[in-house]
Parts: structure tokens; sequence; C-alpha cells
């Protein structure tokens, strides 16, 4: 049986007082291209930097292709990590990260490197210091694609690139995982980029995960209800309200349910991918920073 690409439970991560991650639980399937979103300062980079075992949880257990995440060679073999900061080491050139690169990795495809360094126009001999923001961060994605690992972990990985570069990266990162069977976790603000490529969404906000899915399930299972604010009572028992505005005479609901919806006076309208992430992530707009406690 394939192990889940990442099974979390009860995860929880705290920065003194301040929770950045709280009690989360996932069961992500391999093979899929996962996109995780949520308000800024939500715990996005958090939970993908546990995934990838640059922190280690306060409470709960994280685990990634069945392993505990980076507590072997093995187990980094088979994760790519790319941080939002895309880190590289300035006065090193092109060519000697893939060198680096080639030493550190047991899969390591120098020809996809070194294809991918040529169609991006960059020059082998070009020191890392001297990239630009959206280069550098092709130089990190390449590391990590090259790499071939099973699971590749990317924190905004198109933030600071061009439309076009990004649409190719995106087309690059679907038939990696189509060719190779790699599962995908990336972290974006970008919806329109998620709605094209993701099959699994994780949506984030204030520390805890509001919802995660097969976004065809998630499609299925949310919808926009509009009709007299007076029939109400009416509707059927079963259904999450995520969030409801009203006026004088009439309400619009967006919920979540898995009863049938039909037979009531309501209009009932599917959601984008869009529409429904905005509205988990508008719960947010009221919340504070989650504090514990003081005893
Ligand atoms: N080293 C740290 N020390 C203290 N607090 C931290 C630290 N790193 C993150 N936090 C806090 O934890 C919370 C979650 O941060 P995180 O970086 O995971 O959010 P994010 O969803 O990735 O945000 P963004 O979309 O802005 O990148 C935030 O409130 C942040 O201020």
């Amino acid at each position: 049986m394939t192990e889940p690409a990442l099974r979390a439970v009860g995860l929880t991560k705290r920065y003194g007082r301040h929770l950045a991650l709280s009690d989360c639980t996932l069961d992500i399937p391999a093979g899929r291209v996962v996109g995780l979103v949520g308000p800024n300062g939500a715990g996005k980079t958090t939970l993908l930097q546990l995934a990838a075992g640059m922190l280690t949880p306060t409470a709960g257990t994280i685990e990634v292709l069945g392993g505990r995440p980076a507590s072997g060679t093995a187990q980094l073999a088979k994760v790519g990590f790319v941080a939002q900061d895309t880190p590289v080491y300035a006065g090193l050139s092109i060519a000697d990260h893939l060198r680096f690169g080639a030493s550190a990795n047991p899969r390591w495809d120098q020809p996809t490197a070194e294809e991918r360094i040529a169609q991006l126009g960059l020059d082998l001999r070009q020191k890392a210091g001297r990239l630009s923001g959206g280069q550098r961060a092709q130089l990190a994605l390449t590391m990590a694609v090259a790499k071939r690992p099973e699971l590749l972990i990317l924190d905004e990985p198109v933030a600071s690139l061009d439309p076009v570069a990004r649409r190719e990266f995106l087309k690059g990162l679907m038939s990696f995982t189509a060719e190779h069977g790699a599962s995908v976790i990336l972290s974006s603000h970008l919806m329109s980029d998620l709605e094209r490529v993701c099959d699994y969404l994780i949506v984030l906000v204030a520390s805890r995960v509001r919802v995660a899915g097969d976004v065809d399930d998630l499609l299925d299972g949310h919808f926009r209800l509009t009709g007299p604010r007076r029939d109400l009572d009416d509707l059927p028992d079963g259904m999450e309200i995520i969030e409801e505005s009203h006026v004088e005479r009439q309400s619009t609901l967006i919920v979540r349910a898995d009863v049938p919806l039909d037979g009531t006076s309501f209009t009932v309208e599917q959601l984008t991918l869009e529409d429904l992430v905005l509205s988990y992530m508008s719960q947010a707009m009221s919340s504070r920073p989650v504090l514990e406690p003081t005893r």
C-alpha cells in the first residue's frame, strides 16, 4: 500500500505563547498536487517547515512518505524543499550549485538540471549572488526538481516569477508529477494558479486547518444559497454555514452540505474554488493572533 504523502495528527507548533499551528490533523494521499492556502500568518510556512523537518513539533506527530521528516539520508533524499526566500549560495556559480546537488543527492538528474538552466537563458558560470530574485527562485526550483524527490514541498514558489515564467513553471510541475508519480505540496496566494494545477486543497486560517480535501469533492459539497431571510429556519439540518450575509429581506449563505438542498425556497449555486477559499478565509478577518491562556 502506498504511504500517504503527509500524515499529521494533532500537529501543533508554538512559539512561546503564540500558536503558529494548532491541532492540525491531515491525511494527504500520495501522487497529488496539493495547494496550501490561507491568509498571511495562518501557519502555512510553519506546516511546510515541519514537513521538511526544519522545525520540530511542540505537540502531535507528522509523517512524510511514511517516515519522520529529515530523519536520515534516505528520508532526506525523498523530499525536495524550496523555502519562501529561495536561499542560494551567493559566492557559488550555477554550475557549482549543480555539482553540489549531484554530490548530495543519489537520484540527481543532471541533464534535467542543465536543460532547465539553458531554457531559462542562464549561464552556468554566473554567480548565484548576481541573479535576480526570480532567477534565484528558478535556480532553487531547478535544484529541487533535479533531485527527483518523491515529494516536492514548495513555499510560495511562483511569487517572484513573471507571468510567463509562472505558467511555464506550473506546466513543468504538472509534467514532473505525471512522469514520476511524485507528490507536490505548494503554498500560494495566487488562486488562479492553484485552480489550474491542484487536485487537493488545504485551507489554513488562524493556525487551524479549516478544510482539506479533494478539489472535486470540495466543489461538490459547497454551495451558495440565496433566498428569503424569513425562510432561514426552513433550511435542512446537516449544513455547516461558512459565511452569511443578510440584506433586509434576503440572505446569502455559503454552506458546506452533504444533504440534498432542493425543495427549499433558496436558489442553490455551485462555487468556484476561489469563492470557496475566500469564504473560509473571510472568517479570519475577525480572528486575532492565537495566544495560549496564561496560567
Ligand atoms: N520564528 C518565529 N517566532 C515567533 N513567531 C513566529 C515565528 N515564525 C512564525 N511565527 C508566527 O507564526 C504564525 C504563522 O507564521 P507562518 O510564517 O507559518 O504563516 P504563513 O501562513 O506562512 O504566512 P505568509 O502567508 O505571510 O507567508 C505567524 O503569526 C507568525 O508571526
